[in-house]
């Protein structure tokens, strides 16, 4: 949140990422689905560097340093636990980050269930992508909401400084801290009115007829009940339309109000019947391809959010409008004079 902290390459990299395969959809729809189906890793690369496109330089480049950082992750972690127990414990989150979690798990892990060291690195990235800008960028929203709204802040404050009184200044527990309510409204809401992937895309993997949850009238003034879907379609699923559904939500569903989640949601919701994992919401999708890191990424935000918003007072940097880049994943953008997008917060001791 500081304007002069120069950015690691890693998060410059992970923004333009999504911009750059934009940049690149024509091929992504097309060609690359069937590239990766036709070629190993290694004839991809070269083919890539062969063909004269900026774009899928730029996309090579991109993917190629995220992995290679991948590998200096993992090298360092293997390292640390063939050292031993203190060595672990010297690395940033002693051993109980995911990485080295997954590392440990799969040293002890059975035959049939053991990884390579190729899958353990393509999991790595897979993680650090999955997980690092959607959770950031979903707390930014959530702090810049409480600039515009200083009397949520304000109870939200109060509820976290509440609690810590109640539990005689210590740290809240687990089940302490999901249990506050007027916290966990503020994530549900944000979640729900600003997913941080607004849009997923899956291919028809056979011809279909997809249903329609009302009728539309066509121009020929007929009506049509049902879209047929032919194998191959790609189709972009809105997740930020379905949770901002006035059929659901009722009039007020372009409005940002955590209170909506302190009372029983209307019926409509219930019967809407979403397939999302969490809270009637397309946020973290559904399914068997559904977020795994749902209940995780909550946790992170609720621990960092209350222990800010216990301390700090926020409130909208002077002069600095925030605008929001809605790539894969939304990020908050004001440009500043190295024409890097900056979180402009003006941030006080609430004390
Ligand atoms: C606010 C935070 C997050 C949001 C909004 C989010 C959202 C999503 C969505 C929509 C998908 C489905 C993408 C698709 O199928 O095209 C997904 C997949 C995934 N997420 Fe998250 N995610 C978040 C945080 C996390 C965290 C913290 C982790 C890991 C700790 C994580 C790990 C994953 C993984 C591994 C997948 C791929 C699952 C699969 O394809 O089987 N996510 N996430």
């Amino acid at each position: 949140m500081e304007d002069d902290v120069p950015k690691h390459k890693y998060s410059l990299v992970i923004k333009d990422l999504g911009p750059a395969l934009g940049r690149l959809s024509l091929y992504n729809v097309t060609f690359l689905p069937l590239l990766c189906k036709l070629f190993s890793a290694k004839t991809r690369t070269l083919l890539m560097n062969a063909v004269p496109w900026k774009a899928v330089h730029e996309v090579r480049d991109m993917v190629m340093y995220m992995h290679e950082f991948s590998v200096k992750i993992y090298e360092e972690k293997r390292r640390a636990l063939e050292e031993g127990d203190e060595a672990v414990m010297r690395q940033l989150g002693q051993g109980k980050d995911i990485l080295s979690i997954l590392m440990k798990d799969n040293i002890n892990a059975g035959a049939e269930d053991k990884l390579g060291e190729d899958e353990i690195i393509a999991q790595m990235s897979t993680f650090i992508f999955a997980a690092m800008d959607t959770t950031s960028n979903a707390m930014s929203r959530v702090l810049q909401l409480l600039t515009l709204h200083p009397d949520v802040q304000d109870k939200m404050r109060q509820e976290i400084s509440q609690a810590r009184w109640e539990c005689q200044g210590e740290s809240l527990s687990y089940d302490e801290l999901v249990a506050l309510p007027y916290l966990d409204a503020v994530c549900r809401e944000t979640m729900r009115l600003y997913p941080p992937i607004a849009h997923i895309f899956r291919r028809a993997m056979e011809d279909s007829v997809v249903p329609l949850s009302k009728p539309v009238r066509g121009l020929d003034g007929l009506e049509i009940t049902e879209v047929i879907v032919p194998k191959g379609t790609v189709v972009d699923i809105s997740i930020i339309n379905s949770n901002r559904n006035t059929d659901f939500w009722g009039p007020d569903a372009m409005e940002w109000k955590p209170e909506r989640w302190l009372s029983s949601l209307p019926d409509s919701i219930a019967n809407a019947k979403i397939p999302g994992v969490y809270s009637h919401l397309m946020t973290f999708n559904g399914g068997g391809r559904s977020c795994i890191g749902f209940k995780f990424s909550q946790l992170e935000m609720k621990v960092i959010i209350s222990m800010l918003v216990e301390k700090f007072k926020f409130s909208p940097a002077p002069g600095k409008d925030i605008c929001w880049q809605m790539s894969v994943i939304s990020s908050p953008a004001v440009l500043g004079g190295d024409g890097h997008p900056r979180l402009p917060l003006l941030v006080e001791s609430a004390k």
